[in-house]
């Protein structure tokens, strides 16, 4: 098969994170006989630098044309720590989401048997925990209308959301619960105790909610979810959520399976899909080879199912499991025994090269050293 895949690296550790992404793909494509080809296009704050747009058209055009968008990350400190500046990174990664309708952003999260001893949560709260944030992505108070009197002394963010927006994720989201390999339990958090917003979201579910008999249908305001996502993760199965809560409860999510730089995303829309590890630009760790590259590799892994290619991706998700159960794993996960970015996407590639050789042990892998010696 043939694939032509919109590449873009972004800003900070995005380029290092997705170069072994595309590592994986390629091996793939080399053991199943696929051709992957890449369109290497410009967002974030290097887009602003190069361009003074943060999205470039060009960067849209190829998205639209393309079979799938692979995103690193954007983002840059000297944005960040400017609240005046008028042309941000975030805006490219906003206007792309809005320009592809990518309405619904999926964000498992799964723990693995090998990590739990490093987690800050007791291991038997842990084992079995797997679940599916269902976050809205192109509504809510991100893309309302923002205001800001001339003294700049208040400023305000609408948060609004339409019926049919909230119907068309709350049916991917249904359906998602459905499948065979769901718990068939769907939570709606929300804070409709005091947002008119969150009571149509509440509304809406309810309204659909008797077309998906088989779902249990949970509801859960958004401050108590996150006090239950870290003391009972194992309720959850599918949870949807708005725009802004789905971003918070993501990263929060995260600690359950061990790290921020673990957990991949699929943005799903009416034309081409996009997929993003959930973490940002992680700017302090820019080109130093150390961020995981497990999210960014997750990420691709869930473009593979979306090609159709389930064997693919389950040989992804295999390699990632046994480099995180040998203990090859970056200094997020654990800060005293950890290996190099480049180092942990060649361990996977070999892995589905099955050039792993069988008497392989740590000290044979060199810490930053991209080989196996
Ligand atoms: N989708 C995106 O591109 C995206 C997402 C979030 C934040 N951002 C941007 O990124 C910049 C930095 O934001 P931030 O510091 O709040 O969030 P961040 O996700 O970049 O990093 C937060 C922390 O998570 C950990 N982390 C994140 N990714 C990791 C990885 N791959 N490996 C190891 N550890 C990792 C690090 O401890 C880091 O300090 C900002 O400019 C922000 O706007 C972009
Ligand atoms: C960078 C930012 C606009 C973005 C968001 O808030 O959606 C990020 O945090 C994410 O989770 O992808
Ligand atoms: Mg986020």
């Amino acid at each position: 098969m043939k694939k032509n895949i919109t590449v873009i690296l972004g800003d900070g550790i995005g380029p290092e994170v997705t170069e072994q992404s595309i590592k994986i793909l390629n091996a793939v494509g080399e053991q199943f006989g696929h051709e992957f080809t890449y369109d290497y296009q410009l967002m974030g704050a290097i887009a602003i630098d190069k361009t003074g747009n943060p999205l470039p058209d060009a960067t849209i055009e190829s998205a639209l044309k393309s079979d799938a968008v692979l995103f690193g990350a954007i983002g840059d400190p000297k944005y960040d720590n400017d609240p005046t500046a008028k042309v941000r990174p975030e805006q490219g990664l906003l206007k792309l989401r809005k320009s592809l309708q990518l309405f619904a952003n999926i964000r498992p999260v799964i723990t693995y048997p090998a990590l739990n001893h490093l987690s800050p949560l007791k291991p038997e709260k842990m084992d079995g925990v797997d679940f599916v944030i269902f976050r809205e992505l192109t509504g809510g108070i991100y893309f309302g209308e923002k205001k800001i009197n001339e003294e700049k002394t208040e400023a305000s963010d609408l948060c609004s959301y339409t019926q049919p927006e909230i119907e068309r994720i709350a049916h991917l989201a249904f359906q998602y619960a459905g499948r065979p390999e769901r718990r068939k339990k769907l939570t709606l958090v929300d804070k409709a105790n005091v947002l008119e917003t969150s009571r149509l979201w509440r509304k809406v579910v309810q309204d659909i909610a008797p077309s998906y008999p088989d779902i249990k249908v949970d509801y859960m305001f958004v401050d108590n979810a996150s006090m239950q996502i870290i003391v009972n993760p194992k309720q959850f199965d599918v949870v949807l959520t708005e725009n802004m809560f789905g971003d918070i409860i993501s990263d929060e999510a995260s600690v359950l399976s061990g790290s921020l730089g673990l957990l991949p995303s699929s943005s799903v829309g009416t034309g081409t899909t996009l997929f993003e590890p959930i973490h940002g630009s992680y700017p302090q760790a820019a080109g130093k080879d150390i961020a995981n590259p497990i999210g960014s590799i997750l990420s691709a892994a869930m473009m593979l199912e979306h090609f159709n290619m389930n064997e693919e991706a389950a040989l992804v998700r295999k390699a990632v499991a046994w480099t995180l159960s040998q203990g090859f794993v970056s200094q997020d996960i654990d800060s005293v025994n950890n290996y190099g970015t480049s180092v942990i996407g060649d361990l996977i590639k070999d892995f589905i090269e099955q050039k792993i050789p069988a008497d392989i042990n740590k000290k044979s892998v060199e810490l930053g050293k991209s080989t196996i010696i």
